[in-house]
C-alpha cells in the first residue's frame, strides 16, 4: 500500500535535487520561544530513529568508507589537477594517489589467523613495534636569554619602565634590578611555554587513543598517498608546518597521532594557555604541545613585546633544533562550521624568521579534519551569546565521561599539499599586484607559487606528475634523490649558508652563546643586514602585512577545499536549505545522488561511501533526535520492491537547529560564490521567479549588473567566507557562476547591449555588455533557491543589525550590550514571523556584522575600562543617515 507519493513537479519530471516542493510554504511553523532565557537548553529527544538499532546499515557505510578504496578514474573534470610539470616539490609521484584510503584503527596483525594473542592485542603489538624513540632535544632558557631579539626586547622594556618611573638613564643599579626582575619574567614565561616531549609518553598515549577512538568511532580515514607525500616532506631538511583547521580539541590528539602511526616525529603544536589544566596540561605538553597567550595582541596600555620576542625566539629556535611546527591559524575552534578567518599571529613568527633569515624555508601543509559528530559537544550555548565555559580539569574529566558510551560516526583527515614558504614568499615580491575593485581579503592580491592544489589526493587524477625535475621554475625542481635520499635523520642539514646555520646551532645546543653568533653570523651573510619588517620590530610595512595576510588566507583555503564532507553535513544542508519542512527518505536519497554528482564536478571528496540511502541514514543518526525528526510511513511503491520509506523532518526550533545549522554550513564555503551570484540576480530582478516557472517571462538582466552586485555582496560577507584564494580573482569566480547559470539553463543569451557613457572629453565611450533573459525552470529554480536560502540567515543577521544600528544614534554602548540588544530584536522578529530561520541569531555573524560596519567606517569603537565601546561615526549618527546601509543589506534579502 502506498501512502505517500513521490512528488513531482507540474510536468511531472523530477527535480535536480531529488523532490522538491517550492516556494517553501510553512516556515511560519517553527515554534518560537518567547524569551532569551527559554532559548537556552536542548528539546528533549524526540524519538529514536527507527533503524537506530538497525546496526547494518552503519556497518554498510562503515565498511564502505573504512575499507581501502581501489584507486578509481578520476571524475571528469579532475584529470590535470595535478598538473604533469612536475611543479609539486617533488613530493608527489604518479603512484601517490593511487593508494586510496586507509583506516588508520586498522592496524596489521601479522599473523591473523594462527595467533590469538596477536589478533587480540594488536593494538599493544603495533604501538611496540612503532618507532617512536626520536631525539627531542630541549631548547634551553639561556639560549632563548641570549638570543638577541630577546635581550634588545628587555633592554627596552626595562628603559621604558626605568622612563615610566622617572628614573636617571644612567642609574645601572636601577637598570641592573628591572634588568632581574624581567629576566625572570622571561623564564618564568618560558616554563609556562616550552613543551616537553616524551617518546614513551606518546607511545602509551598512540595506544590509549586506539583504544578510546576505537570505541567511539567508527573509523578514522585518510588517504594513503597523503601520508607519503608527508613522510617524504619531513625527510627534507626544511621544518614542516602543520596548519589544521579547528573544529574540536580533538584535533589536538589527531595530527600527531597520525604522525605517531607513520613513524614521523611528534611536532610541537601551539595551543592556548586555556588548555594549560591540571594532568591534561601536563599531558598535552608530553605530546608536544606549548602554551600561547589567546591573545598576542596589547595587553595593558601597550604590547607586551617581551612575550612576543620570548614566543618568537623559542618557536624559531625549535624549528632550528629540527623541530617540525603545528598550529591552528583560526585561533580557536569554529562555531559556525565554516572556517574562520585565519589570524596572522603564529604565521607571521614563521615568516618573520624566514625574513630576518633565521629560517631558510619552511613546508606549510593545509590539514582539515572532519567529524561525522562533535566529541566536543555543540556550541549552542555561545552562539546564544553566553559566554564559553572555561576549560577546567573536572570539566574536562566530566566530557570524557559523557562521550565513552557514544558513538560518533566517523573521522576523516585530510592533508593538503605542502608548499614552499620561500617559493610563495619569492613569487609574491615577483608578481605584479591584481587590483580587483571591492576584492575581499585582498585589497593587494598577489600572484602565489602554482602548485597549491590542496585537491584531496583520493580525488586526484592518476596523471600527475613524477616530480622528478621538470619543475616549472628552477626554485621548484627537485630530483628524486634529494626526496628519498637525503635527511633520513630527524635533524636537518641543510646546505645554504642559512642552513649552515642551522647545523651549527644544533651542534652547539650545549654552547648556547657561541650557536647564537654563528646563526647571526651566517644570517648576515646571506641576507645582510636583518630586515627591518620584523613583526616584533617597531616597522612592519603594508607589504609585510599584506604578504601575512595572503599566505593566511591560502593555507585556510587550501584546507578547507581538502575538507571531506562527511554524511551529517550533507544531511544538515538538505534538511536545512532544501527540505527545510522535511521529505521522504527516498527524496533525500535522489538528493544525495544529485549532489555527490556536484561534489565531483567541484573536486569535493566525501567522508562516505556506499548507496546514498545508507548515507543519509547514518548521517541521520549521527544527528540524532534532537535535530531530526523521523516518522515512519506505511509503502512506497519502488519500482518492483516494496520498501519501508521514513518522513525526515528537521527540527528548526531554537536552540536545536543551531547546531543543526553548524553540521549544514561545513557545505556552505563549496556554493559560497554560486550563493552571492544567485542571491545578486534574484534580487536585481526582484520577483518571484516561482510564479514564472517554465514560461518565458520578458525578464532581462545585464551581465556586468549581476557581476557587481555580486562584487558588492562578496564584500559585505568577506568576514565569512574566503570567496577566492589571493592569487586568484573572484571577479573571474563570479564569471564563471554566471557562466554556469547559462548553462544550467536559467539565463539565456539575449545579445549584447551598448551604454554609451559620456564624460568630460569630447569622445562618447560606449560599452557592451552582455544580456540575458531569465528562463525558469523548476529545476534550475531549485538549484538556485537553495544557494539562496544558505545566505538568508546570514543577511537576515546582518541586516537586523544594521537596523539595531538606529539604537546607537548619538549614544555608545558595550559591543556585548549592542549584541544582546541585536539578539533581542531578532528573537521580536522571530516571533512575529518576519524572519524565517531561527539561527539568524547566532552570535557569530552579529560579530562579523559589526566588524564590517567598522571596516565600513559606519561605527567607530574604543576601549575603556576593558570594555569596548561602540558608538556610530560622523557620517552616519541619524537614522536617516544609516537608512542607505541599512536599505542595501535588505536589497539582498528581498
Ligand atoms: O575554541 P576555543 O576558543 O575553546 O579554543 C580552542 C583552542 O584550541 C584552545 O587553545
Amino acid at each position: 500500500m502506498t501512502s505517500v507519493k513521490m512528488r513531482t513537479d507540474n510536468a511531472g519530471n523530477m527535480s535536480s535535487w531529488g523532490h522538491l516542493e517550492y516556494p517553501p510554504k510553512s516556515y511560519t511553523t517553527m515554534a518560537i520561544p518567547t524569551a532569551a532565557t527559554t532559548l537556552v537548553g536542548t528539546a528533549s529527544p524526540v524519538g529514536t530513529p527507527p533503524w537506530a538499532k538497525d546496526t547494518a546499515d552503519s556497518l554498510a557505510v562503515h565498511m564502505a568508507s573504512a575499507m581501502p578504496t581501489p584507486p578509481e578514474s578520476p571524475p571528469p573534470g579532475l584529470l590535470g589537477v595535478y598538473p604533469s610539470n612536475g611543479r609539486h616539490n617533488g613530493l608527489i609521484c604518479e603512484t601517490t594517489p593511487k593508494h586510496g584510503l586507509q583506516n588508520i584503527l586498522w592496524v596489521s596483525t601479522s599473523n591473523p589467523d594462527r595467533y590469538y594473542l596477536t589478533r587480540k592485542c594488536c593494538y599493544v603489538f603495533h604501538c611496540m613495534s612503532l618507532k617512536t624513540n626520536f631525539n627531542y632535544p630541549n631548547i634551553p632558557n639561556k639560549l632563548i636569554l641570549k638570543d638577541e631579539r630577546v635581550a634588545s626586547a628587555l633592554d627596552q622594556v626595562v628603559n621604558e619602565e626605568m622612563e615610566e618611573r622617572g628614573l636617571e638613564v644612567n642609574d645601572r643599579k636601577a637598570y641592573q634590578s628591572l634588568l632581574a626582575q624581567h629576566t625572570l619574567r622571561v623564564n618564568r614565561l618560558l616554563t609556562t611555554m616550552k613543551a616537553a616531549i616524551s617518546s614513551t609518553l606518546i607511545r602509551i598515549t598512540g595506544y590509549v587513543l586506539f583504544k578510546v577512538f576505537s570505541n567511539l568511532l567508527m573509523s578514522i580515514t585518510i588517504h594513503g598517498g597523503q601520508q607519503e607525500v608527508i613522510e617524504r616532506a619531513v625527510k627534507r631538511d626544511t621544518p614542516v608546518i602543520f596548519v589544521p583547521l579547528h573544529r574540536s580539541h580533538v584535533d589536538y590528539l589527531f595530527v600527531t597521532w597520525v604522525l605517531f602511526n607513520r613513524q614521523i616525529p611528534a611536532p610541537i603544536v601551539a595551543a592556548g594557555d586555556n588548555l594549560r589544566i591540571p594532568v591534561f596540561g601536563w599531558l598535552l605538553r608530553g605530546l608536544g604541545g606549548f602554551f600561547i597567550k589567546r591573545r598576542l595582541e596589547a595587553t595593558k596600555a601597550r604590547k607586551d613585546i617581551l612575550y612576543r620576542s620570548v614566543l618568537q625566539t623559542y618557536v624559531t629556535h625549535a624549528l632550528q633544533a629540527g623541530y617540525n611546527l603545528e598550529f591552528f591559524i583560526e585561533g580557536g575552534r569554529t562555531r559556525t562550521g565554516k572556517p574562520c578567518m585565519p589570524k596572522g599571529g603564529l604565521l607571521s613568527v614563521i615568516v618573520d624568521a624566514y625574513m630576518n633569515g633565521t629560517l631558510d624555508d619552511a613546508l606549510i601543509v593545509p590539514i582539515a579534519i572532519n567529524y561525522d559528530k562533535l566529541l566536543d559537544g555543540n556550541f549552542i550555548r555561545e552562539q546564544m551569546g553566553q559566554s564559553k565555559v572555561p576549560e577546567s580539569f573536572w570539566g574536562a574529566v566530566r566530557a570524557i565521561m559523557k562521550v565513552l558510551s557514544t558513538n560518533f560516526g566517523h573521522a576523516r583527515i585530510d592533508f593538503g599539499q605542502p608548499f614552499s614558504l620561500r617559493e610563495f614568499v619569492q613569487s609574491s615580491k615577483a608578481a605584479p599586484p591584481l587590483l580587483t575593485p571591492n576584492q575581499p581579503h585582498c585589497q593587494l592580491l598577489l600572484e602565489c607559487t602554482p602548485p597549491l592544489s590542496p585537491t584531496p589526493l583520493s580525488l586526484s587524477s592518476a596523471s600527475s606528475s613524477s616530480g622528478d625535475g621538470q619543475a616549472a621554475t628552477p626554485s621548484l625542481a627537485v630530483s628524486s634523490s634529494n626526496l628519498l635520499g637525503l635527511g633520513k635523520g630527524h635533524h636537518r642539514s641543510l646546505s645554504t649558508p642559512a642552513a649552515n646555520s642551522h647545523s651549527t646551532l644544533r651542534k652547539s645546543l650545549s654552547n648556547p652563546s657561541s650557536a647564537i653568533h654563528a646563526v647571526n653570523r651566517s644570517n648576515s651573510r646571506l641576507h645582510g643586514a636583518r630586515s627591518n619588517s620584523s613583526l616584533f620590530g617597531t616597522e612592519v610595512t603594508e607589504e609585510y602585512r599584506t604578504l601575512i595576510k595572503s599566505l593566511a588566507s591560502h593555507i585556510v583555503y587550501d584546507a578547507e577545499r581538502c575538507q571531506a564532507i562527511m554524511s551529517s553535513n550533507v544531511v544538515a544542508w538538505l534538511l536545512s536549505f532544501v527540505y527545510r519542512n522535511g521529505t521522504t527518505l527516498s527524496t533525500l536519497t535522489i538528493a544525495l545522488d544529485t549532489l555527490r554528482d556536484s561534489f565531483k564536478t567541484r573536486e569535493r571528496d566525501t567522508g562516505f561511501s556506499g548507496h546514498s540511502r545508507n548515507v543519509i541514514r547514518h548521517g541521520v543518526k549521527m544527528l540524532g533526535a534532537g535535530l531530526v525528526r523521523i516518522e515512519e510511513i506505511q509503502h512506497v511503491h519502488n519500482t518492483q520492491d516494496e520498501e519501508t520509506d521514513y518522513i525526515v523532518k528537521p527540527i528548526t526550533i531554537l536552540p536545536n537547529v543551531i547546531e543543526l545549522n553548524y553540521y549544514a554550513s561545513s557545505m556552505l564555503p563549496l556554493f559560497a560564490v554560486d550563493a552571492v551570484v544567485a542571491t545578486s540576480l534574484m534580487s536585481l530582478l526582484d520577483c518571484d521567479l516561482w510564479n514564472y516557472k517554465d514560461c518565458s517571462p520578458d525578464l532581462l538582466v545585464n551581465r556586468e549588473k549581476v557581476i557587481e552586485k555580486a562584487k558588492r555582496l562578496s564584500e559585505i560577507l568577506q568576514h565569512e567566507f574566503l570567496f577566492a584564494p589571493p592569487c586568484s580573482s573572484l571577479e573571474a569566480k563570479l564569471h564563471e557562476s554566471v557562466d554556469n547559470l547559462v548553462v544550467m539553463g536559467l539565463l539565456v543569451d539575449a545579445g549584447t547591449s551598448g551604454t554609451r557613457w559620456s564624460d568630460d572629453s569630447d569622445e562618447d565611450d560606449l560599452s557592451f555588455s552582455q544580456s540575458y533573459r531569465v528562463a525558469p525552470s523548476s529545476s534550475s529554480l531549485e538549484v538556485v533557491q537553495s544557494w539562496i536560502n544558505m545566505l538568508t540567515p546570514m543577511l537576515d543577521a546582518y541586516y537586523c543589525c544594521a537596523a539595531n544600528l538606529q539604537t546607537l544614534v548619538s549614544k555608545q554602548v558595550s559591543d556585548k550590550e549592542f549584541l544582546q540588544s541585536t539578539q533581542s530584536y531578532i528573537t521580536s522578529l522571530l516571533e512575529k514571523g518576519t524572519l524565517r530561520y531561527a539561527e539568524s541569531i547566532c552570535i557569530d555573524p552579529l560579530r562579523n556584522a559589526v566588524k564590517l560596519f567598522e571596516a565600513f567606517s559606519v561605527i567607530e569603537s574604543y576601549n575603556h575600562s576593558n570594555v569596548r565601546l561602540l558608538y556610530l561615526a560622523s557620517d552616519y549618527d541619524s537614522e536617516q543617515r544609516l537608512e542607505p546601509l541599512i536599505s542595501e543589506l535588505n536589497f539582498y534579502r528581498s
